[in-house]
């Protein structure tokens, strides 16, 4: 595998208070990462994503796919989705993000942007049965997008940039404290994959 020159130093931590986000750079060589792209835009279970806003039921373009150790039902977004086992292409991503940041992973959460205009405003992922202060893990495919937290109060801001094949994990109180978001860009016209490795509490 190619090697990266400046790789970062995962044990910084880029938020400044109230959390930590560890980014690891890029943890695939671009044949990795575009081998990994084909297969999960080919093989995912993607569909649209359903949300409530403003009391209303808003099917975005956006597309998602939703991966758990065994089918159950669990609320995101005030909707109940149902997951789907897991793939091997997931599986083997999977046991790579956990090997590098000494994490474990119970589900697995596909974002597709198919090109800048799609994008997903600030949130924080720490609703239902996320198992609370759980790290998150975050594998970037495809085009680079920006990426922005927000701190809950202070409303500090820091940007970064999400490349093809890059790992981002944010732990501790970071979903308490901050928000995140993939703001929409004219500049981008290309697809994206975004997988969020998470740690569900297994309710049912
Ligand atoms: O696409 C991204 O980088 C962010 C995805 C995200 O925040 C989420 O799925 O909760
Ligand atoms: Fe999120």
């Amino acid at each position: 595998m190619e090697l990266f020159e400046h790789q970062p130093d995962p044990h910084a931590n880029l938020l400044p208070y109230d959390g930590t986000v560890n980014y690891y750079g890029k943890i695939l060589s671009v044949e990795e990462a575009t081998n990994f792209f084909e297969k999960l835009m080919q093989n995912a279970a993607w569909k649209n994503d359903e949300v409530m806003m403003f009391g209303k039921h808003i099917v975005t373009s956006r597309k998602i796919a939703w991966y758990a150790d065994a089918e159950m039902d669990y609320t995101y977004s005030q909707i109940k989705k149902t997951a789907t086992v897991w793939l091997p292409e997931l599986l083997d991503l999977k046991n790579k993000v956990e090997e590098l940041t000494g994490e474990k992973f119970n589900s697995c959460l596909l974002n597709l942007y198919h090109d800048g205009s799609e994008g997903l405003g600030y949130h924080s992922d720490s609703e239902g049965d996320i198992t609370k202060n759980s790290a998150i893990a975050s594998l970037s495919l495809g085009a680079a997008r920006k990426f922005v937290f927000k701190h809950k109060t202070t409303k500090e801001r820091l940007e970064f940039i999400l490349g093809n094949g890059s790992l981002l994990l944010m732990k501790g109180e970071t979903q308490r404290h901050w928000l995140h978001s993939l703001p929409p860009s004219k500049k981008i016209h290309s697809p994206r994959i975004n997988l969020t490795f998470r740690s569900r509490n297994p309710t049912n």
